[in-house]
């Protein structure tokens, strides 16, 4: 049974913070974006297993540690762009997956775009990008797609949460791990996160 874990980090929550506030310019946006990132993947990967290995130091051989997992991210386009470059740094030997959806204006229904994801993604665990989590389309739409790829181990990393989407997600999908740094209070009636942070693609790119 997957688990919604979030964020209780003091810098994670001051980020958001400025995240929400409408003035933040979308330069500082996207810096934003990419620190929350990185601090959420910290938590997203605390229990990622280890293969010993030997390493030579200068002085001596000791026992040292590799990722069993090979690692795949998978952004989804738009928003989910921002939070490429974070996980890149840490993990800069993983594969990057993009896959396109959007969420259809007046249906709320997720619409695949993009996807070139092959049948054997050759990848032991997706880490599924996306800053938010409304209705949850978007996310159990990526998530059917990794599956159908018979791939069992994923892990959903986003920003902020509505109840909705973590319900959502969760019932779609019980088996997966829900790593956020925020739940927020509710939709609005355009499915918008409240209090949130307005359309998170759009502020990262400039084009609201
Ligand atoms: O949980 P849901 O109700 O599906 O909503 C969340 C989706 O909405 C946003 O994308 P959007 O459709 O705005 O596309 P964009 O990233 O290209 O702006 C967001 O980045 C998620 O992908
Ligand atoms: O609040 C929301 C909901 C969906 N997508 C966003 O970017 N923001
Ligand atoms: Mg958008």
């Amino acid at each position: 049974m997957g688990k919604v874990h979030v964020s209780s980090h003091p810098l994670v929550a001051h980020k958001v913070t400025l995240l929400r506030d409408v003035n933040t310019e979308p330069k500082r946006f996207r810096e934003l974006v990419d620190e929350i990132t990185s601090l959420l993947l910290y938590e997203a990967t605390l229990d990622f297993p280890l293969r010993e290995i030997e390493v030579q130091t200068p002085l001596a051989t000791t026992r040292g540690y590799d990722l069993q997992w090979r690692i795949g991210f998978v952004p989804i386009l738009r928003a989910g762009l921002g939070m490429v470059p974070a996980a890149l740094r840490l993990m800069p030997f993983a594969e990057v997956w993009h896959l396109g959806i959007y969420r259809e204006h007046d249906t709320l229904r997720p619409v695949e775009y993009y996807n070139k994801l092959p049948q054997d993604m050759k990848i032991d665990v997706a880490l599924v990008l996306d800053p938010m989590l409304a209705t949850g389309g978007s996310a159990v739409a990526a998530v059917d797609v990794l599956k159908l790829r018979n791939l069992s181990a994923v892990r959903f990393v986003g920003l902020i949460a509505a109840p909705e989407g973590i319900e959502a997600l969760t019932r779609a999908h019980p088996d997966i791990e829900i790593y956020v740094a925020a739940v927020d209070s509710h939709l609005n009636d355009q499915a918008y996160i409240v209090p949130g942070l307005g359309d998170a693609g759009d502020r990262q790119f400039g084009t609201g």
